[in-house]
């Protein structure tokens, strides 16, 4: 048995829709994640991934239905209050702050759990200075996790892609979160760093962090999960583990479609 089957229910989605039109770009989604699980959500083009993506991570709301995280219904907060409930993401594409140092744009990550506020930012308080000391500590333990401990100091944008994506892994990782969001966290990535970056991605989870995992590399999505949910058209079509979706009929017609609706192949 893997990791996470038969965990409590962490992440449960149910029955959640969001039309854009006339377009069900989501159409009663229902997803639960246990703790401690490493879930893939694969599909076509068009399939709703990047629009469940954003219902869980608090930058779109549903047209219907709920979200909870351990037990808290979630759905309708701004992506703030959805970070310090622990949810924590990493965004499809480096979005980092290129001027700033490795360390400082980790330590921006750990705003979500800082207490004492901008007015003691500004009178640098002797409380605010001791939780700055934390949060750039925890920053460089993050920074070590991912494998650029020896890099704290170097300017981020001058990274290559593969160590940026991990420079964003840290910042997310530096908030402790409850769930981890991936939205195409290799996209962009040449082989080396893709394979490094799926086994920083299998240690986290070893280590216990709870993934969702979005992705157009199907290949990788296998890899890595312990269950894998399908969509196309907006429906989940499959859920099961990795083998079980290999071997699915509907899976297997989504994707080499003998539909015109699907534009790409995995
Ligand atoms: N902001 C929006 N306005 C209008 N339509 C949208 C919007 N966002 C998504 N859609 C539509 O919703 C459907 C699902 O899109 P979504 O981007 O979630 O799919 P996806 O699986 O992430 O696709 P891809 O793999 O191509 O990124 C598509 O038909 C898309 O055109």
């Amino acid at each position: 048995m893997s990791i996470g089957e038969g965990g409590l229910p962490l992440l449960e989605i149910d029955g959640v829709s969001r039309s854009f039109g006339g377009v069900r770009a989501t159409d009663d989604v229902r997803l639960t994640v246990a703790d401690g699980e490493l879930r893939g959500v694969i599909g076509p083009n068009g399939a709703g991934k990047s629009t469940l993506f954003s219902l869980v991570s608090g930058h779109l709301t549903p047209s219907a239905g709920t979200i909870t995280l351990d037990g808290t219904r979630i759905d309708r907060l701004p992506p703030h209050r959805r970070a310090e409930l622990g949810v924590a993401i990493v965004f499809q594409g480096a979005r980092l702050f290129p001027g700033l140092s490795v360390l400082e744009n980790v330590a921006v990550g750990a705003h979500a759990r800082t207490r004492s506020g901008i007015a003691a930012a500004i009178l640098r308080t002797a409380g605010h200075r001791r939780e700055e000391r934390e949060i750039f500590a925890d920053a460089r333990d993050a920074l070590e996790r991912v494998g650029l401990g020896e890099w704290v100091d170097a300017e981020a944008g001058g990274l290559p892609l593969g160590q940026q994506r991990r420079v964003q892994l840290a910042r997310a990782l530096v908030a402790r979160p409850r769930l981890l969001l991936l939205d195409e966290p290799a996209s962009g990535l040449r082989s080396t760093e893709r394979r490094a970056f799926e086994d920083l991605v299998r240690e986290l989870h070893a280590d216990g962090v709870t993934v969702l995992l979005i992705e157009h590399d199907v290949g990788l999505v296998m890899r890595l999960a312990d269950r894998i949910t399908v969509l196309d058209l907006g429906r989940v079509i499959a859920d099961g583990t990795p083998d079980a979706i290999r071997a699915d009929p509907r899976v297997i017609e989504a994707y080499l479609g003998t539909g015109d609706h699907h534009a790409a192949h995995p």
